[in-house]
């Protein structure tokens, strides 16, 4: 049979099973799917065009279009054909953090948005998970951090004197450069010993903050159509450089900058390095000295590849995270004199030697609940992060009507901290920054629906070391008078979800000028 006949059958052939196929899925999608009985828009059940759109036409956007959808269809709806959201701050724990014996994978559809999947934070499986997060574990304690007090103090020396030389020179402040290369340094340190000492370096830092924003507005692509990248990894290298964006090349050089921290760690496998406490007793420099001396890993959790995932899921999460907190808090501390007063008041309490002391600051009252209140606003990671029960339903029991919904094994389960932290029944006025609403025992209360760090097995493993930054850093910047320069809310409020929150998209970021010390 010629080429052309061939042809001439197999298009049409092609043409008719595609349609039929197109037909079965969408009738599966509306009608069969398990799915098919939770309330939502029937586009969203029908098609990932619907969240495409909401996430790349309407910018970083569908986190948003959620809260919407749940206001008109009630606290259970379909937000793809494959994904549920549960707008049910009680029902969080559930998805998230069903305690033992209960197993929750990650969607693997969601760790294509950042890349580098074998660290914890893109790790599917709940065991694999478990066994890669257990030698971690100890580094990130809260007595672990504690020891950390005397290098914090060197970095705020460090953040300090940029103030100091701002004031003498009148010059502007790039805060949310300062507060990038502040978290960058410690975390650096912390995992591999050194750090590039990006404080010294506030030029520099801008444009690292700058590249890892780009990258940021990289994640719905790359979560949707996650191919295109691959294939342009694939690509030659003198191919591929045509296609990839100043900011990736950045990104290609910092994860190269990494893999040498990494290969040097494994490379001095028998000389582990150590220091000697205060106290006398021999302890791990640094986190990847520990992984690599694991005894629970086997050698394929200790490959360079592996252990360069890692190093980037925490030198990036530990940066970006921490500086988006501190920055917020900042902002409104200097918006709203009356907190910074009353901040300030607390600070007076203690002797002055202990104003730069960890232990001391972190107990403040105050001072922490401007810590809490600037992780509400900055909303944790934004992007949905749903969770899958392998082995077991989940059910949900809709609280005004009393419709049971029973959610197969696999089901795609979501929760966003945006529907809890702006939820008024819990936090009325939410987008109002306001300290006391985790004072007394109403505040204690509230701690339960603080999810910026999540929780469950995935939550944040830097929690205590993102908030022993807070703490010095919040009561050093305290001591200084200063002012907002052409800075204002929309600078540090959300306006998107790029996986973190987002403010309008042409933000210099926060900045200030340095009237002197307080
Ligand atoms: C204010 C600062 C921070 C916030 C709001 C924050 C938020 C979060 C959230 C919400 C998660 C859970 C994501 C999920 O459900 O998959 C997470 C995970 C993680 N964070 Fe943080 N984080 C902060 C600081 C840090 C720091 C300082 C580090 C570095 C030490 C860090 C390292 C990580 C890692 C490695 C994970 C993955 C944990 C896992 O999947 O087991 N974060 N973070």
């Amino acid at each position: 049979m010629a080429l052309s006949e061939t042809l001439g059958l197999l298009l049409p052939a092609t043409a008719v099973l595609l349609a039929t196929y197109t037909v079965y899925l969408a009738v599966y999608r509306l009608f069969l799917s398990p799915l098919a009985k939770v309330p939502g828009p029937r586009w969203a059940a029908l098609t990932y065009w619907y969240e495409i759109y909401y996430d790349m036409f309407q910018p970083a956007q569908y986190i948003f279009k959620i809260k919407q959808l749940h206001e008109q269809y009630g606290p259970i709806i379909r937000i793809t054909p494959d994904e549920v959201s549960i707008a049910d701050p009680d029902f969080f724990d559930t998805i998230y953090a069903p305690g033992p014996g209960h197993k929750r994978d990650k969607d693997p559809e969601k760790g294509k948005a950042l890349g580098f999947s074998t660290s914890i934070g893109a790790t599917v499986g709940h065991d694999l998970h478990r066994k890669r997060r257990e030698p971690l574990n100890p580094f990130f304690s809260h007595r672990s951090i504690a020891r950390l007090g005397p290098r914090l103090s060197d970095k705020i020396q460090q953040l300090e004197d940029h103030f100091a030389r701002a004031a003498a020179a009148g010059d502007v402040v790039h805060l949310s450069d300062l507060y990038y290369a502040f978290a960058n340094d410690i975390v650096n340190e912390y995992c591999f010993g050194h750090s590039q000492n990006l404080l010294a370096d506030p030029a520099l830092a801008h444009v690292q903050r700058k590249n890892v924003d780009s990258v940021l507005l990289g994640v719905k692509f790359n979560l949707h159509f996650s191919w295109v990248r691959d294939l342009i990894q694939r690509l030659p290298h003198s191919l591929s450089a045509r296609f990839t964006p100043p900011a990736i090349r950045d990104m290609i050089r910092f994860r190269i900058g990494i893999r040498k921290d990494i290969d040097r760690v494994l490379n001095s496998a028998h000389d582990p390095v150590t220091t000697t406490t205060t106290t006398g007793q021999q302890q791990q420099q640094s986190v990847f000295t520990s992984l690599r001396d694991s005894p629970s890993l086997p050698a394929s959790e200790k490959s360079p590849q592996r252990l360069e995932d890692e190093a980037t899921l925490l030198v990036m999460a530990g940066t970006q995270s921490t500086q988006l907190s501190l920055t917020i808090a900042h902002y409104h501390l200097l918006a709203n004199p009356d907190i910074m007063s009353r901040l300030r008041s607390e600070l007076s309490t203690l002797p002055q030697s202990d104003l730069t002391s960890l232990p001391a600051v972190e107990k403040l009252p105050y001072l922490n609940a401007v810590t809490q209140e600037a992780h509400r606003l900055g909303f944790g990671v934004t992007g949905r992060n749903p969770r899958v029960a392998p082995d077991e339903a989940i059910t949900y029991t809709n609280p005004k009507t009393g419709q049971v919904y029973t959610l197969p094994p696999g089901t795609s389960t979501s929760t966003s901290t945006y529907l809890v932290h702006a939820n008024e029944s819990i936090f009325p006025d939410p987008f109002v920054f306001d300290p006391t609403r985790w004072l007394g025992p109403a505040g204690l209360a509230r701690r339960r629906y603080q999810l910026a760090f999540s929780r469950g097995p995935h939550i944040c493993i830097g929690m205590h070391l993102a908030n022993a930054e807070m703490a010095v850093a919040l009561a050093a910047m305290a001591r200084w008078d200063m002012e907002l320069y052409e800075t204002g809310e929309e600078d540090v409020a959300m306006r998107h979800d790029y996986h973190i929150m987002t403010p309008r998209l042409d933000s210099e970021g926060v900045r200030l000028r340095v009237v002197g010390r307080a």
